[in-house]
């Protein structure tokens, strides 16, 4: 049985939509006088043996989203995947002690696994972190672990894909009941939930949005690994919650736009998408 309550179904009747003009009003140009400190340290907590590319797919995206520092905590024998791909990554190891307090944002989830040390992992950094983006991986762990909803750090944003999404909260037969409990859960956990779709749905529990960009040339995987690292770096570079999820979805899902101009749905590489967030940018800048 779904129960709807009036509170939610008026925020879902109310949602704003993502466009140019309402990014315009969050985004921020960058300071002339600055430098990279000023543009805060992402920590990128993903990959594992067979599933590097989720690091470096989030790493770069993040990176390219003006991040002014991008660490990758990543496997000691994935040390050279990471220099040699991304040069611009500093590294930790999973296999070390880390002070996670020293990150402005920390993203977890893309590739992790979910074996013991992938849920260890996760926990230590729910106890620490600011600033979080759970994705993936992590999500699933969370949905293992649902009392581990009491430990969300304070500025958590969620990015489940709709079966991730089910597998935290329960089955749903529609995108709209899924949207209701978004609000319903980012209310009662106080955290945002970005539910990833064609049409993606941000919510805090009292505002809601729904975008406007991107295209089918998204249904690939890498595709959310590259959301995870870009909300992840403007949330370093001290957007809220909600303006980083707004910025992110827009900015990844209009650089999939822009990159229809070189490549079919079909042929589309989030690696293609990852090298058209600057023409993305200069969208939102004119
Ligand atoms: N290069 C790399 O290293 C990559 C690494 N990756 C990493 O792999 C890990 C597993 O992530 P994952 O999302 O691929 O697996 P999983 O959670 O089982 O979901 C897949 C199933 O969910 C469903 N489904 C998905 N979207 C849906 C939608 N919109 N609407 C409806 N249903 C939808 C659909 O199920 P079906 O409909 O087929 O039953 C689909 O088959 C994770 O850590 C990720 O980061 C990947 O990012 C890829 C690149
Ligand atoms: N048909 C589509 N239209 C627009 N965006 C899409 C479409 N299919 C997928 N996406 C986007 O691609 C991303 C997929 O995320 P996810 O399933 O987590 O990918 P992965 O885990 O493989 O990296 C989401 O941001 C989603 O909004
Ligand atoms: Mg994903």
């Amino acid at each position: 049985m779904f129960l709807i309550s009036s509170g939610n179904v008026i925020n879902l009747c109310i949602m704003k939509i993502i466009d140019k003009a309402l990014v315009q009003t969050i985004y921020k140009e960058r300071n002339e006088i600055s430098h990279k400190g000023s543009h805060g340290h992402s920590l990128i907590i993903a990959g594992s043996y067979n599933k590097m590319g989720a690091s470096l797919i989030s790493a770069k995206a993040c990176l390219r989203s003006g991040t002014g520092l991008l660490t990758v905590l990543v496997p000691k024998s994935e040390k050279q995947t990471v220099n040699i791909y991304l040069p611009e990554a500093m590294l930790h190891f999973r296999e070390d002690l880390i002070d996670f307090s020293t990150y402005n944002a920390i993203a977890i989830g893309p590739g992790l696994e979910q074996n013991e040390a992938a849920q260890k992992l996760v926990f230590s950094v729910f106890l620490i972190a600011k600033s979080l983006v759970i994705d993936a991986d992590a999500l699933n762990i969370l949905a293992q672990n649902q009392d581990w909803f009491n430990d969300l750090p304070e500025n958590s944003i969620l990015t489940p894909h709709p079966k991730e999404f089910d597998r935290l909260f329960g089955e749903h037969n529609s995108e709209q009941e899924r949207r209701l409990t978004a609000i319903k859960k980012a209310k009662e956990f106080n955290c945002v939930i970005v539910l990833k779709g064609h049409k993606t749905f941000i919510t805090n529990g009292i505002d809601s949005f729904e975008n406007t960009t991107g295209n089918s040339g998204l249904a690939k995987g890498g595709s959310g690994d590259a959301l995870t690292g870009m909300i992840t770096s403007f949330l370093a570079q001290k957007y809220t919650c909600l303006e980083a999820s707004i910025l992110g979805v827009y900015l990844h899902g209009l650089a999939a736009d822009i990159t229809l101009k070189t490549q079919s749905k079909e042929s589309m590489l989030i690696t293609d998408v990852i090298e058209n967030i600057g023409l993305a940018f200069q969208k939102i800048q004119e």
